[in-house]
């Protein structure tokens, strides 16, 4: 199918997936506008990105320095241009700040998402491609979790991913020319070929590949490995760790789903491998791939 010069809001589009994400739309031929408040992302981001794709398609981005919870200015970013769809990246992220601040999550991602729904429907444009997480399993009793698990958050930034998703499936109930697909992500790792982009955020990272790559780097002394008595085959935690290009791809094919005549409705889909990797293995993955010795707490 034909993409070439459709026009694709990206919020959070400085971020980690966001970054990776542009490039591969860029790629595929899409206009890209991204919004971002850089709330956990840095301008740079953006410079790299031009330079992985080239001036050619660099030109094809425009960037909105805009805070999703501002509705007036949110406005007048699709006030100026007419979107094809919204792939929407924006919000907080981060489990324990969650339970330790909920109103920051409950701030940003609830109200930031209802407000960019409220902007979308007043000017017509009612695609979106939303960042869900397979946080909204919870603790599931049964692995590799499909779609239809039962969903159930246990912290507040899994329950706003599922409020999200209740919201997402409400609206496209009441109103059948919404499309909207969730993408529940597993663990997202690793970072473009080009080494231009990659996994950078603000202050000491919260997930393990981040804090590993610092302790590579020498940023951090050592990583504090969380639990060595999992039910797993040598006691720390299994995740399901899914390449970033591979997720960014993802959000390609769910976009072009999208555009097809027969897509309809709200429909979630898991981004994710099936298959699982404790947290002593990635670090041995990770020491092998880079060459270095990554001082860890047992
Ligand atoms: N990385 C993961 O492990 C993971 C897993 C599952 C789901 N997700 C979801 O995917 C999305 C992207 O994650 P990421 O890893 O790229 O995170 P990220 O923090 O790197 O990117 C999020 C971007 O959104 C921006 N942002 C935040 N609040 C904003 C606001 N109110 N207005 C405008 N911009 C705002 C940030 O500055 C940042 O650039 C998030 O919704 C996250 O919850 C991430
Ligand atoms: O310093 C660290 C950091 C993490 N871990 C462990 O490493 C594994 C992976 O941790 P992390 O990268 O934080 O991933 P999750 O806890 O699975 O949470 C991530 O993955 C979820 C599912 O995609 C998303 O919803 C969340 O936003 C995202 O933070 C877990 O077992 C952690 O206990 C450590 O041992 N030490």
């Amino acid at each position: 199918m034909k993409m070439e010069g459709k026009l694709v809001l990206v919020t959070g589009g400085a971020g980690f997936i966001g970054t990776h994400t542009v490039v591969q739309l860029l790629k595929e031929g899409f206009r890209v506008s991204i919004i971002d408040n850089f709330d956990n992302s840095v301008e740079e981001a953006l410079d790299r990105v031009k330079e992985v794709v080239g001036p050619a398609l660099a030109a094809k981005i425009e960037f909105h320095f805009v805070d999703l919870r501002n509705k007036d200015d949110l406005e007048k970013v699709f006030a100026k241009s007419k979107f094809d769809g919204v792939i929407h990246f924006a919000g907080r992220k981060a489990v324990g700040e969650s339970v330790e601040y909920p109103r920051r999550y409950f701030d940003n991602n609830l109200i930031g998402t209802i407000n960019l729904y409220e902007v979308m429907a007043k000017y017509n444009c009612k695609k979106m491609v939303f960042s869900s997480s397979s946080t909204v399993y919870g603790q599931p009793e049964k692995i590799p979790c499909v779609e239809d698990t039962e969903l159930k958050a246990m912290n507040p930034y899994g329950r706003t991913k599922l409020f999200l998703e209740e919201i997402a499936r409400d609206i496209s109930q009441a109103e059948s020319d919404w499309q909207i697909i969730l993408l529940r992500y597993f663990n997202p790792v690793a970072a473009h070929e080009s080494g231009k982009i990659g996994e950078d955020p603000k202050g000491i990272p919260n997930n393990l590949m981040p804090y590993i790559q610092q302790v590579a780097v020498g940023r951090l002394p050592e990583l504090n490995v969380y639990g060595h008595d999992y039910p797993t085959r040598d006691g720390t935690a299994i995740r399901d760790y899914i390449h970033v290009m591979d997720l960014a791809d993802g959000h390609i094919a769910a976009l072009k789903k999208l555009f097809t005549p027969d897509f309809k409705g709200c429909v979630p889909y898991n981004l994710g491998t099936g298959r699982g990797t404790s947290v002593l293995e990635m670090v041995a993955a990770f020491e092998k791939a880079s060459g270095k010795v990554i001082g860890a707490s047992t």
